[in-house]
């Protein structure tokens, strides 16, 4: 039996957000880390990963449960970490010596000490030679290395990294992942486990041994895999590819909920993806041209996007019942094949009746702007309701979005200048 290095215990974090109180970003998380472990945390955009990742760390005090470290509950900042950032992290007026030097900053150790082992670190993340130049003078890759380093050099038990390749050019990124791999699958580290907060499915399934995907609003484990495949792992595997459908298809699964348009205001609004009628689309054109059951992964990958810029128009598709999603495969439904197909007036038709019927709070605003004698109403009025629900800066994306979905299916008019929605007389007479 592998040791338990960390626990966590029915963590819930909470934040008190303006005009929404407390909202609960992650709930009832309970995970146990054991040594050996390379763990890999995807999950939706926002969902609370680096949330999870900080309470791992003791950056970040969880509203309730507790994190364990070799079974004490840990107070403060916990010992047994060394923590990666996307950013770099690194102080521009340090070297790379200095700036590896740092993670033994609070080690009782001697300077020659700190120094040596400052140095031999280098040496294991290639920039060898590089000791006296600044952050300024190295590439992307190479500054992240002084990140992993200033890391490595304190020897921690668990090494957490929040998306450490996602600021690197792929090349870069799959130099520094193999490289990294190597120090871990070679036990030329110290270090007891990995905790990496990844978007790209394939790098968690290249890399880690357990996948934790978590859920949104609030973050839960969802789906807990052992990535048993032995390294090094061929990305082209029937094996490998069949897993990362697998978490794609977990990952884009979602439930549409049939809502009471009366009880919309009570009930929580769910957050509509940012894209715009015009790439939703053109996606669904795109699928039907490749025909049947389009393997989501791959065309991510052929289209070269990222998931999170690609998961959004997937999950809109499916809102809007024009595609569904089974096992990482995406099909169009009857109604999207129907919607491929149709003209440019009949698609509006189409897209109408689909926002209509999915997405109670359009018609919540039709309705609104139909009750009003001029059929005018404020941004401002929207704004407010939808703050409620989404808090201000998401407020106002959301009803950007929901102006832009209205518009193409022709059921409201925005006046930019004035900020003004309105109704258009001939639509307005229709409902009489
Ligand atoms: N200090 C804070 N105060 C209020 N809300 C916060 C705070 N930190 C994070 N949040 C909110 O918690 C949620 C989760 O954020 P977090 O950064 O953990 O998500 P994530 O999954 O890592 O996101 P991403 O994938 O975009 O990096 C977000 O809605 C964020 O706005």
């Amino acid at each position: 039996m592998k040791k338990t290095l960390m626990e966590l215990t029915d963590i819930r974090k909470g934040y008190d957000l303006p005009n929404k109180g407390n909202v609960t970003i992650l709930d009832d998380i309970n995970l146990k880390i054991k040594e050996g472990e390379f763990i890999s945390i995807l999950g939706p955009s926002g969902s609370g990963k680096s949330t999870l990742l900080r309470i791992i760390a003791g950056l970040v005090s969880p509203s309730q449960g507790a994190v364990l470290y070799n079974g004490e509950q840990i107070v403060g900042t916990n010992p047994g970490v060394g923590m990666v950032f996307q950013s770099f992290a690194l102080f521009p007026w340090l070297t790379v010596l200095e700036n590896v030097k740092l993670g033994l900053e609070n080690k009782p150790l001697r300077e020659a000490e700190k120094m040596r082992k400052a140095l031999a670190v280098i040496d294991m993340i290639g920039l060898d030679g590089f000791e006296s130049a600044y952050p300024k003078e190295l590439s992307g890759g190479m500054r992240q290395r002084v990140g992993i380093g200033r890391a490595l050099v304190m020897e921690p038990d668990i090494l957490l990294m929040d998306e450490p390749f996602s600021a690197l050019d792929v090349l870069t990124a799959e130099n520094l992942k193999r490289d990294l791999l190597e120090l871990w699958t070679e036990k030329k580290i110290p270090t007891k486990s990995i905790i990496m907060v990844t978007h790209s499915i394939e790098e968690a399934v290249y890399m880690s041994d357990r996948a934790i995907v978590l859920s949104r609003d609030p973050a839960r484990v969802i789906t807990d895999i052992k990535i048993t495949m032995p390294h090094w792992r061929d990305k082209q595997h029937p094996q490998f590819t069949s897993l990362v459908d697998r978490i794609y298809s977990i990952l884009t699964k979602r439930e549409v909920p049939s809502v009471d348009v009366a009880e919309v205001s009570k009930k929580k609004l769910e957050k509509i993806q940012e894209v715009p009628a015009g790439a939703l689309t053109g996606f669904i054109e795109l699928v039907e041209d490749l025909g049947e059951k389009v393997d989501l992964y791959k065309l991510a990958d052929q289209l070269s996007l990222d998931l999170d810029d690609f998961l959004p128009i997937v999950e809109a598709a499916q809102l809007l019942g024009f595609a569904t999603i089974l096992q990482g495969d995406i099909d169009l439904t009857v109604l999207g094949h129907q919607f491929a197909e149709a003209s440019v007036l009949e698609r509006k038709i189409l897209f109408k009746e689909q926002l209509t019927k999915n997405v109670p709070i359009m018609e919540k605003i039709v309705w609104v702007l139909h009750s009003k004698s001029n059929h005018k109403m404020e941004r401002e009025f929207f704004i407010e309701i939808l703050e409620k629900h989404f808090g201000p800066e998401e407020a106002e994306h959301q009803l950007d979005i929901l102006i832009d979905w209205g518009r193409y299916a022709e059921l409201i008019s925005y006046d930019e200048k004035a900020e003004v929605l309105y109704l258009e007389n001939e639509i307005a007479a229709t409902m009489e």
